[in-house]
């Protein structure tokens, strides 16, 4: 167990103040274990956080369903994420996932690679026009944000919300004040551990207002889209290659529960990938000589994205830099940091005991940068790993990026309860990242701001910087 700990309050003051994930990244190396340490939270109520790639496999797929998402997670993400498949549990889960699968095949989502390339060629034109008001500086969160929505709308609904060419745009609103947490989310949050979410949710507070006005407003969002899905396909006898078609093709879900998962791939599929775009550009802009490569190589291997010039999966595996970067970027910034599970029987991990009710962190930004698994450069920012050059001296792409287990890279989670949509968060990232290359070149507007401590990082859901990422953004012809 860490040392340093308050005689009421535990750890749990330390867990509070410092940047989340933080803790966990110094026990991971300070405190001695087996992969497994036991701190404790407000009270001195026990938990663990799961380090070695045992462990995590008993959480991830031995164990997996006697450890639930705890209610005092789901209950607020319930609100924003409707009832969906990341907060279902069991056989509910079983059947859900079942029904889903079949739209992220990699089939499904290599036919969405026009709609990516659309979209971030789109990003890239309005970004061209806001270039001249703005003497070439821009907030790269902004863009990168808008582009996540209208993807997750038009490859994943089958619906242009128009967030790329309108930021004043009424959804981006939405989200951007669901995603924003304040002071009192924060509270919210913290006494949501002790007491019920029925109570808090419903205290006379702005947040409360806020929040359920955003949930409808999202909801209502989430039905048009249904309606019109449906009735599309009444007028024209074919279905979409979008998620929700194929959702909805799959005959497993009412228009209610298919509400529930629409918010949720909204709400899953947007942040995310969102903070994964900032970080690649962040990084790139740290290191102008990768940025270069990167750029030498997409121009070699693709036409532009936004020449109208339709480009595939196929045609960005010829850059296995391009996926180096974004799998290392991925590792280094893993946008979930944390996870949380609560064991709902009596149970174990690796052969310890760990009694019903007991709460295990997973910590994908600790686990991502650990030196047993990675190496000792573990915490480097090294593309490289990612690549290995074959006999014809080619590089070729290394799937696990050398480590020592597929229990070293968490970003997407592992298992029964993994990521979804891993395959298209991935896609979606790959093109945008070849088109902004490509096209543009990538400065920090404050160069302070290379030495990533000081640039202030949200306690949101997803790890991004809490100002936005703004760049001075060249065109490279
Ligand atoms: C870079 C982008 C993304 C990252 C880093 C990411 C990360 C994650 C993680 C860590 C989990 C597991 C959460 C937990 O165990 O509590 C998860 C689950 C999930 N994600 Fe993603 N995600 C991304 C993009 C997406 C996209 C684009 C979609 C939908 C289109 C999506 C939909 C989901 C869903 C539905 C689940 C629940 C899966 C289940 O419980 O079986 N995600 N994601």
């Amino acid at each position: 167990m860490p040392e340093e700990r308050h005689w009421l309050w535990g750890h749990g003051l330390k867990l509070l103040r410092e940047p989340q994930g933080d803790p966990s990244k110094e026990w991971l190396t300070k405190v001695k274990h087996d992969g497994l340490v036991r701190y404790l939270t407000f009270f001195n109520r026990e938990r663990l956080i799961v380090y070695s790639p045992r462990a995590l496999s008993d959480i991830y797929v031995a164990n997996c369903y006697a450890f639930h998402k705890p209610s005092f997670l789901t209950n607020p993400m319930r609100v924003i994420l409707g009832n969906g498949l990341l907060v279902s549990e069991g056989d509910d889960h079983k059947f859900q996932k079942k029904g889903l699968l079949s739209a992220f095949t990699r089939q499904r989502v290599d036919a969405l690679y026009p709609v990516f390339c659309q979209r971030a060629s789109e990003t890239i034109q309005e970004m061209r026009m806001a270039m001249k008001q703005n003497e070439g500086v821009l907030d790269i969160a902004n863009w990168a944000s808008r582009y996540a929505l209208d993807v997750i709308g038009s490859a994943g609904l089958g619906k242009d919300f128009g967030a790329i060419k309108d930021e004043n745009n009424s959804l981006v609103k939405v989200y951007k004040k669901v995603f924003k947490v304040s002071k009192q989310q924060r509270i919210i949050f913290l006494l949501n551990t002790f007491l019920p979410w029925w109570l808090l949710s419903n205290l006379p507070l702005s947040h409360n207002r806020e929040l359920s006005q955003a949930s409808k407003a999202i909801r209502q969002v989430c039905q048009d889209v249904i309606h019109q899905r449906r009735a599309q396909y009444a007028h024209e006898g074919v279905w979409g290659s979008d998620l929700l078609s194929t959702a909805i093709q799959s005959g497993r879900f009412s228009d209610d529960n298919l509400i529930d998962q629409v918010m949720t791939f909204l709400a899953a599929g947007h942040e995310t990938t969102e903070s994964s775009l900032v970080w690649a550009i962040y990084l790139l802009a740290k290191h102008p000589e990768l940025q270069q490569k990167l750029r030498a190589e997409i121009r070699e291997n693709i036409p532009a994205i936004d020449s109208g010039t339709e480009v595939t999966n196929a045609d960005l595996k010829r850059i296995p830099l391009l996926h180096a970067v974004c799998n290392e970027t991925l590792r280094i910034f893993s946008p979930v940091r944390l996870t949380m599970r609560e064991a709902a029987c009596d149970t174990y991990l690796q052969d310890t005991a760990v009694p019903c009710g007991t709460k295990v962190m997973i910590s994908s930004c600790a686990t991502n940068i650990d030196e047993t698994l990675w190496g000792p450069d573990a915490s480097e920012f090294n593309p490289y790993r990612w690549l290995r050059k074959n006999e014809e001296g080619n590089w070729e792409f290394l799937h696990e990026g050398g480590a020592m287990s597929k229990y070293a890279m968490l970003t997407f989670s592992q298992g029964h309860r993994s990521c979804i949509g891993q395959r298209f968060a991935r896609a979606e990232f790959a093109c945008l990242i070849a088109g902004w290359i490509g096209r543009f070149s990538f400065q920090l507007e404050d160069e302070a701001l290379m030495d990533v401590s000081k640039l202030k990082i949200g306690n949101g859901i997803t790890a991004k910087p809490a100002n936005g990422m703004r760049m001075r953004v060249g065109i490279v012809l």
